[in-house]
């Protein structure tokens, strides 16, 4: 009787399960450090619980952050996300750096522990740590580049950001609670069917992905109409800023290819949950559908991935050139060419799989097209560069390593198109290099440019350039170190995802990776010192007049910290790259004829909801704790019900008010000298002189 209680109550949730048990129940160096980590996590927990109350911060948080609609908040919020999911990716990196460094006599993980680190990495890095930064640099920049209030649905950006922290929470608590996955970030069934994992793992890994897809996918279909709806007057397409284009390229991939995810969590669902065979071996289930629909997702997914970073770079390279962006209709249609390739190459990913040679060459051929509008996009930017005066600052420093690296990196993936050759290396280091040579130089470095970049017009003050420059550095050496060596390995038949090894001849590579793993050590830990030492020192790099680089988009035309209203007077647009050109006119900051009460939408709870109950919801599944699963949708179910018979009357801010604030700033703009105010352009390398202080007539 006791028994079905706790049955009922706690699912197959058990003492056993609690990681941090896992020393005290059976002691080895491998579980001290699954129970560390586990201690790691609730200490962190712990820690941040203490400060916010000791500096009795909670207020602030919830009714300033949790529940804004804001989608600069939302943005800056999926960004802390990115970066704290980052340092637990990065750490489990360089785990597993450390483990093959000393893979010859067999390292110090288990097999399985190895395996639950990569799955819980790659997963990671792709769900909880790119599509985050990806989606909060979209929140922040594209309603402030198209020169609009907000988005056109804010409370379901606020629900999507629920449901990807939802998400992220399972993770964590994998680290605490039972085991994740040892299937990988693919999680290929026949694997992760129950007649081999019945444990916990494939369900947190599904529940988490499906959970968050959802979010992801409400998030691409928020920006498709927010850009489609909300742009100011003149702001016709053409005119969009390539980043603003290329997060509507991503959005349309997202609403595209999450759906595939989504189905193909839930069929693997049903295979463990309601004993389907959608993929088993046996009555008629095949794993190749789960391989095909998986992939459906997951080749666009590397391009909704990289399109945003290739929007930061072409925002950066014309703005730190000081040059109009060069090529930007091929820019356009290369971005698009792009988005609908990237859904005929799904199949590269599984060349060695049996279908006939006629199908892989066909798919090889579609896959080595991406190069060219690739290419023309890298050919773009360098003659955005050329004869430009390229100013030296932390952004570029990301766009030029990313220029060189990403190049060699997209070779790669042409050898590995080529399926007569990618039945030597498929599934060895030298995949792993491939994508890790994609994935950190190309969307990561994008990602640290957008960041450094747009940090003042949130923030107000920017980021210390010392310690950018450092973490810069270490970046691009840690990169280079750490998979450059993974590229020979791997031709020398180094296996993926293989815990060791027992030929001596990789072992000097494993060493030159590990140094590299510890050049990123050092990179996280500058990062960390730039935010300190720039909140320290915040003063000496206030941006006064809210352009802190000269640059050529509309999200510039505005004080920094940017009001919660964006615009005091939405803009009328007459050209591409409006404001570069209204400046060189020397019209930048012109006078509003009058100015208008403004609405914004009032806060909701329902991103926190989802946040909640869609943790419990996940864990619930998890567990088999049915009662907290039904409980949770129930919850969720009346809350978005309830939603719709509320009326949100909105927050007004007086025109008043925004006049007053308007014109204090302008005044500001004018008494500063542009030298001042665009401080970094003043700077400049190679001793090339200042470009001109633009004029401040108005
Ligand atoms: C952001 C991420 C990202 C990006 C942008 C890419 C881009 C490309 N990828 Fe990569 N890829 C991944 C992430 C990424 N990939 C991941 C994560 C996996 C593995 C998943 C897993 O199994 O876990 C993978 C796996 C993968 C495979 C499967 C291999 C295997 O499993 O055996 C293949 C095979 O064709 C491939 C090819 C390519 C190609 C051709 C491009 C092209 O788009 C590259 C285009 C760029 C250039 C070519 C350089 C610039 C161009 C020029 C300078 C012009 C001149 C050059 C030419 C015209 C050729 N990738
Ligand atoms: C920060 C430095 C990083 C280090 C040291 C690192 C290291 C590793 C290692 C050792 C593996 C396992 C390789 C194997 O299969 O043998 C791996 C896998 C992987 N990494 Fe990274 N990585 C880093 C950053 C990233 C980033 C930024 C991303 C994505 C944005 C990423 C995505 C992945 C993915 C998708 C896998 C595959 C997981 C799987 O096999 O299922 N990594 N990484
Ligand atoms: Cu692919």
């Amino acid at each position: 009787m006791t028994h079905d209680l706790t049955t009922a109550v706690f699912g197959r949730l058990t003492l056993q399960s609690l990681d941090f048990l896992k020393m005290v129940f059976h002691p080895s160096l491998n579980n001290v450090i699954a129970s560390g980590a586990a201690l790691a996590v609730l200490a962190g927990g712990a820690v941040l619980v203490a400060v916010l109350t000791y500096f009795g911060l909670w207020k602030k948080l919830w009714s300033d952050w949790l529940i804004s609609v804001d989608h600069k908040r939302i943005g800056v919020m999926y960004i802390v996300l990115a970066l704290v999911m980052l340092l637990r990716g990065a750490l489990e990196g360089v785990v597993m750096r450390a483990q093959q460094a000393d893979g010859l006599h067999g390292g110090f993980l288990s097999a399985d522990h190895f395996a639950q680190l990569f799955s819980t990495h790659g997963t990671i890095m792709i769900f909880f740590v790119a599509m985050p930064f990806l989606t909060g640099l979209i929140n922040i920049v594209v309603p402030l580049q198209i020169g609009a209030r907000d988005v056109s649905f804010p409370m379901l950006n606020s629900v999507s950001l629920g449901l990807t922290v939802a998400g992220a929470m399972l993770v964590m608590i994998s680290l605490v609670i039972g085991d994740f996955s040892t299937g990988g970030w693919t999680a290929y069934p026949p694997y992760t069917e129950p007649n081999f994992q019945p444990g916990s793992g494939p369900d947190y890994w599904l529940w988490s992905v499906a959970i968050a897809g959802v979010g992801s996918t409400l998030t691409g279909i928020n920006f498709i109409v927010t850009i489609y709806k909300e742009r100011a007057p003149g702001m016709t397409f053409f005119r969009m800023p390539m980043f603003t284009w290329t997060a509507l390229c991503t959005s349309i991939l997202l609403v595209f290819a999450m759906p595939p995810l989504t189905v193909a969590g839930l069929m693997l669902a049903a295979d463990r949950y309601f004993g389907f065979h959608f993929f088993t071996n046996a009555l008629g289930g095949n794993m190749m559908n789960f391989a095909n629909i998986l992939w459906l997702f997951g080749h666009p997914e590397v391009y909704i991935l990289i399109l945003p970073a290739f929007g930061v770079y072409s925002e950066i390279t014309a703005t730190f050139s000081g040059k109009r962006l060069y090529g930007y209709g091929s820019l356009v249609v290369a971005t698009m060419s792009i988005a609908v390739l990237s859904f005929t190459v799904w199949l590269h990913h599984f060349f060695t799989m049996g279908q006939d040679a006629d199908v892989n060459a066909a798919f090889g051929i579609a896959t080595m097209l991406i190069g060219i509008p690739t290419g023309v996009k890298v050919y773009d930017w360098m003659a955005t560069m050329y004869r430009g005066r390229l100013r030296f600052s932390v952004p570029v420093v990301y766009a030029l390593a990313f220029m060189v690296l990403f190049v060699l990196g997209g070779l790669s993936g042409i050898i590995l198109a080529n399926p007569s050759i990618d039945f030597q290396v498929h599934n060895t280091l030298f995949l792993v290099a491939h994508f890790h040579n994609m994935l950190i130089p190309g969307l990561l470095f994008g990602m640290f440019a957008g960041y450094n970049y747009w940090f003042p017009k949130l923030f107000g003050f920017r980021l210390n350039e010392k310690w950018g420059y450092i973490a810069a550095g270490c970046w691009i050496t840690g990169f280079t170190l750490a998979f450059m060596p993974l590229y020979v390995v791997g031709l020398m038949g180094m296996t993926r995802r293989t815990v060791a090894y027992t030929n001596p001849a990789f072992q000097p590579w494993f060493a030159i990776a590990m140094v590299g793993a510890l050049f990123v050590v050092a990179a996280l830990g500058a990062m960390i010192m730039q935010v300190y030492v720039s909140i320290r020192d915040r003063e000496q790099t206030r941006d006064i007049g809210g352009d802190p680089w000269d640059a050529r988009t509309l999200e510039w035309a505005s004080p920094s910290p940017i009001p919660a209203y964006n615009f005091a007077v939405v803009p009328t647009i007459n050209a591409r790259e409006a404001f570069a050109v209204a400046k060189a006119a020397g019209a930048g900051y012109p006078e509003a004829e009058a100015y208008g009460d403004i609405h914004l939408p009032g806060n909701t709870y329902m991103g926190v909801i989802m946040a909640v109950f869609g943790t419990a919801l996940g864990f619930g599944l998890v567990w088999y704790m049915w009662w907290l699963a039904l409980l949770s949708v129930a919850v969720i179910a009346v809350a978005v019900i309830a939603r719709g018979f509320v009326e949100d009357p909105g927050v007004i801010i007086p025109a008043a008010q925004v006049e007053a604030e308007h014109k204090a700033w302008l005044e500001q703009v004018r008494k500063t000298p542009a030298i001042t105010r665009a401080q970094e352009g003043a700077k400049t390398n190679y001793g090339v002189a200042a470009p001109e202080p633009m004029e401040l007539t108005a």
